[in-house]
């Protein structure tokens, strides 16, 4: 079979709604061991990997060598004298990346060969590490200082409520049942590792996934890193981002398989389902309750338990693992840390109990979630608590799907002493500096830390409901003298982390906000870690780029271009191959729920029903015909929204399959094939080829896009069978929060840009949306600025002052949601080289006249108490308008959550006269987002999902313009400053300011 016969078949395939033949699996993978057809017979795991790097040198830029994580060497030499030869990682670089689940030899051999194979590898795995038994580990925490103390403090607080009218027998008797009760508690919580177990599921998961992924790629060189660091007596805590329960169990079974230490796994008591739970207990899965007190009251007891159990684990030199989100993710985004089992393993350090605590952070990622979806919960509704029969539902509905491929990247381990030293004595964010005046305008976490310092947690949450907002009518501008707390940034909560203890001394303060410091970079460098798989950037690129749909060769040219764009920053991709496989491949997994193919051809037939879902059959057994349906009328350049003009033509045809009718098309199969091949390489050509402006991807010149007419005319194409792909996502809610879940994986990589890009908006006070529909419109034609935009009201330069501020405003507004940058990192000057960056990459141009032409007394020196006579040197910047629709697509990434807090700001004037409880807030908001979604009204509908929702409200709360207190239920309150609808006008159109 020749290559293109080949593509053939596989796009045919794909079309049918099938699953992609082998061969295009192995094609997108970071590294397939095994042959492939496109690369030739017996083309090995040398050859791919040759191959593999191939296409990045052609644009100047290589796949980051370990990983997509800062694997310099000083990063993870640990102060302890363990550190690692290069020929530990970097002698790797010829053979990085193994599949778990391959099996030598030939790939199609039956399942009894992966039966016995699967059986002897994992039987073979080395397994004789030290894991303390549970009766070990009980004599140890019960028999503990810790326990012992919180029962006396228990039995206080009981003492207190019987008033003191008890004997010293039963206080014995108390004494008693509280041990009895502290025993319940421990054996409810605690795990031992077994190696029947661990064979066991080493075998069953590695069945199982074979079953429904293609494949579990590892680095090489990072787990000989781990397997060195295993082996030494230190502790290892790994900090998996969540995204899927099959999180920890794919870090366990990758572990096992390379013979490196199994962690114990703290795991939420929400999966004390028996006997998934006696398995899980049985390889280190340890349950802690999600919510640790009862009420109001504190549970000693567990806290000391809980405290005591995971230090002595440490002290064994185990290894952990800990979801420090604590919970998956709903929207893709990483969610807030928590800290408290972390804040057990500093204290551990800091006290001296261990030398030092090694960090791994790393993340799974999922081509397709195998849970399958989010959307009841993003919709509103709440998530029904795991029970055994949902459990049971949920595995067998799991075993239906194919899930693509999985990449398990491992960022640098790095010493937890280390992190910390380097924390204390970051020039940004000091704990203990006195260099802190100097960065009067840092908005780092750490300078809230600053402000905290000496207050104790009441006082300083009391300080922050009671300030000046955020938002207020006379000034929104954060050009604020002195600094107020609401205007410091960002991920952790005040005082949501407490430590285990629920102590609040001066001291613990100290130690609760550092722990959050460390909390946030950890999830910072784990975000580092995440690969991006094809789904992440197709449904991207849909999202924020095409989202009226594109044909299929501009969508793999972006595609291709994002690409580069992820490794010039330094981010790993995990897949490769021929780029309009990979994207066929991808837009299968996402399934025709989140986004729909056609294809337009000119090949004309009689008429048939629309077929949107053209992938839809699965029961066709011939290559049955694409046909044109009907010519689709262009809408008006409203309804199309900005993206549209440039990639779709004016009429497109739709094309329908379908293998149940007795087709019409003069052509016999092997011509539709034929068809499809050249579809997928859009082989119409024209001499005035145009250029997509997709300068954010640094995209080559395109194809030329032709209107159905055109099509049809003989002398614009060469081959009368051409025919082309048409992608197109679904925007109507649900499914656009699952789409948007892919999408996200990429945010935080462009989400300062975004932010940036927004404030340019604001700060021209133009909507380039509308600018760009005026560009397309057919009488202005296409590409040409309107001669009157200027006086009509585009303020093409701007001060980068005014710029700068205008993010730095924005950024307060949505810092709640990411992590825009690493703690140690001064927020402003994250901001300044985002500036910077839009200009490198000419989205803004600077003037002629440069830097200095626009000197100003700046309002930042006075902020920074600088002389008032100094003079700051400022920067005149405007708009390149021939890369607006670059601008757009830049802006697209934050644009929904924008949308999304300023129908949740419009909504406080519930609140105007009484206070609303928390649920019901949230939920007024829900229905109103959501609303504007199902009526069309909204731009971005994936604004509308509860996450959303949430991160608004955290949002306000956090800038004080919302109160919280608690009476029976939690209910929010509007702060004094808000107290009539004016000044929530006056909010939302500050917040409106940023809409794209
Ligand atoms: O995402 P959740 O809230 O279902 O929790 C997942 C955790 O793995 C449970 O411990």
């Amino acid at each position: 079979m020749t290559q293109k016969e080949e593509l053939v078949a596989m796009g045919s395939h794909v079309l049918k709604g099938e699953g992609p033949l082998r061969n295009v699996s192995q094609l997108n993978v970071a590294d397939s061991p095994t042959k492939c057809s496109v690369l030739g017979e017996g083309s090995g795991l040398f050859e791919y990997k040759k191959n593999f790097d191939k296409s990045y040198l052609q644009v100047g830029v290589k796949r980051p060598f370990m990983g997509g994580s800062d694997w310099s060497e000083e990063n993870w030499k640990t102060e302890t004298d363990i550190s690692f030869s290069k020929n530990d990682t970097l002698a790797l670089s010829v053979k990085p990346f193994i599949n778990l689940l391959h099996v030598p030899g030939v790939q199609e051999r039956g399942i009894l060969t992966r039966f016995l194979y699967y059986s002897y590898t994992t039987t073979s795995r080395r397994t004789n590490h030290y894991y303390p038994s549970i009766p070990y580990m009980r004599e140890k925490v019960l028999s503990g200082e810790r326990v012992h103390h919180a029962i006396q403090k228990t039995m206080c607080s009981t003492e207190n409520v019987l008033q003191n009218k008890h004997s010293v027998s039963d206080e014995k008797f108390i004494e008693t049942q509280l041990q009895r009760k502290a025993a319940v508690v421990f054996d409810e919580m605690v795990a031992t590792v077994t190696s029947k177990a661990l064979k066991f599921c080493g075998w069953l998961f590695l069945t199982i996934l074979r079953q429904l992924t293609k494949s579990v790629h590892l680095h090489e060189g990072q787990l000989n890193v781990l397997r060195i660091l295993s082996e030494k007596k230190i502790p290892i805590l790994y900090l998996p981002l969540h995204f899927s329960h099959f999180d920890y169990i794919l870090l366990s079974l990758v572990l096992y398989h390379n013979e490196i230490r199994s962690p114990f796994v703290a795991s939420g008591n929400n999966l004390l389902i028996p006997p998934f739970s006696t398995i899980m207990r049985r390889v280190g899965g340890f349950f802690i309750r999600r919510k640790i007190d009862n009420g109001k009251d504190k549970d000693f007891i567990y806290r000391a338990i809980l405290h005591d159990y995971v230090n002595q684990l440490l002290k064994e030199n185990q290894s952990l693992e800990v979801f420090i989100e604590g919970t998956r993710t709903r929207s893709g985004l990483p969610n807030q840390p928590k800290t408290g089992l972390l804040s057990v393993a500093v204290e551990a350090v800091e006290n001296g109990y261990v030398p030092d605590v090694i960090v791994v952070p790393l993340c799974v990622s999922y081509e397709k979630l195998i849970e399958g979806n989010f959307d009841r919960e993003l919709m509103g509704y709440r998530k029904a608590p795991e029970n055994f029969f949902s459990s049971i539902w949920t595995i067998a509905k799991m075993l239906c799907g194919f899930y693509g491929h999985i990449r398990v990247n491992f960022g640098a381990p790095t010493s937890m002493k280390k992190t910390l030293n380097e924390i204390r004595s970051s020039p940004s964010c000091t704990f203990h500096s006195t260099t802190t005046a100097s960065l009067p305008r840092s908005r780092s976490l750490y300078e809230q830390v600053m402000v905290m310092e000496d207050q104790t947690s009441k006082s300083c949450l009391e300080q922050k409901s009671t300030s000046t907002p955020i938002m207020d009518n006379a000034s929104f501008s954060l050009h604020s003298k002195a600094l107020p707390p609401q205007h410091l940034h960002k991920m952790a909560m005040p005082m949501s982390s407490p430590l285990l203890e629920g102590t609040s001394s001066k001291k613990d303060n100290e130690t609760r906000e550092l722990v959050s410091l460390l909390a946030e970079r950890y999830v910072y460098t784990s975000m580092k870690s995440k690969t991006f798989m094809s789904t992440n950037l197709v449904a991207f690129l849909l999202l924020h780029k095409w989202r009226c749909g594109v044909s299929m060769p501009v969508l793999v040219n972006s595609f291709r271009c994002l690409i580069t764009e992820l490794i010039t920053r330094k981010a790993d991709i995990g897949f490769s191959g021929d780029y309009h496989e990979v994207v066929l491949h991808a837009v299968y997994l996402l399934g025709e729920r989140l986004v729909t193919l056609d294809c337009t051809t000119r090949c004309k037939t009689r008429s048939r029903t629309s077929s949107v879902a053209s992938a839809r059959s699965k029961h066709s057994t011939v290559d049955s015909g694409y046909e044109i349906e009907e010519i689709i009328l262009m809408p008006s350049p409203e309804e199309l929204g900005p993206d549209y003009k440039r990639n779709a033509p004016e009429k497109f045809a739709q094309c329908s399959y379908d293998s149940g009718e007795e087709l019409s098309v003069e052509s016999d199969p092997s011509d539709t094939r034929e068809n499809l091949s050249t579809g997928l390489y859009m082989t119409v050509t024209a001499d005035d080829a145009v250029s997509v402006d997709d300068e954010l991807m640094m995209a080559p010149p395109v194809k030329k896009l032709f209107s159905v007419e055109e099509f049809n005319e003989p002398s614009n194409r060469d081959n009368q069978s051409d025919v082309c792909l048409f992608v197109k996502p679904s925007l109507s809610i649900p499914h656009v929060f699952e789409l948007s879940y892919y999408a996200n994986a990429l945010t935080p990589i462009f989400a300062m840009e975004s932010i940036a890009a927004l404030a340019v908006g604001a700060t021209t006070g133009f909507r380039f949306s509308i600018l760009e529909k005026q560009i397309n419109l057919p009488n202005v034609g296409e590409g040409k600025i309107p001669v009157d935009v200027d006086d009509k009201g585009l303020q093409t330069s701007f001060l980068r002052s005014a710029l700068f501020d205008k993010t730095i405003e924005l950024v307060d507004i949505l810092q709640m949601d990411l992590i825009l940058c690493d703690v140690t990192k001064n927020l402003e000057s994250a901001v300044s080289e985002v500036i910077d960056s839009l200009i490198a990459s000419g989205v803004l141009a600077s003037q002629e006249y440069g830097i200095s032409a626009a000197t100003k007394r700046c309002e930042t020196a006075r902020d920074l108490c600088f002389d008032d006579d100094e003079v700051v040197q400022d920067q005149w910047l405007k708009v390149n308008l021939p890369s607006i629709s670059q601008l757009i697509s830049i802006m697209s990434v934050m644009a929904g959550f924008v949308e999304g807090y300023v129908v949740a700001s419009s909504q406080l004037t519930c609140l105007l006269d009484e206070a609303v409880p928390e649920t019901l807030f949230k939920s007024k908001i829900l229905s109103a987002v959501q609303d504007r979604a199902n009526t069309g009204i909204a731009i971005r509908s994936e604004c509308s999902s509860s996450e959303v929702v949430r991160y608004a409200v955290r949002s306000f709360e956090w800038n004080g313009i919302i109160e919280r207190y608690q009476k029976d239920e939690k209910q929010f309150v509007l702060s004094s400053d808000f107290t009539d609808t004016e000044s929530i006008g006056n909010l939302v159109s500050r917040i409106s300011q940023f809409l794209l």
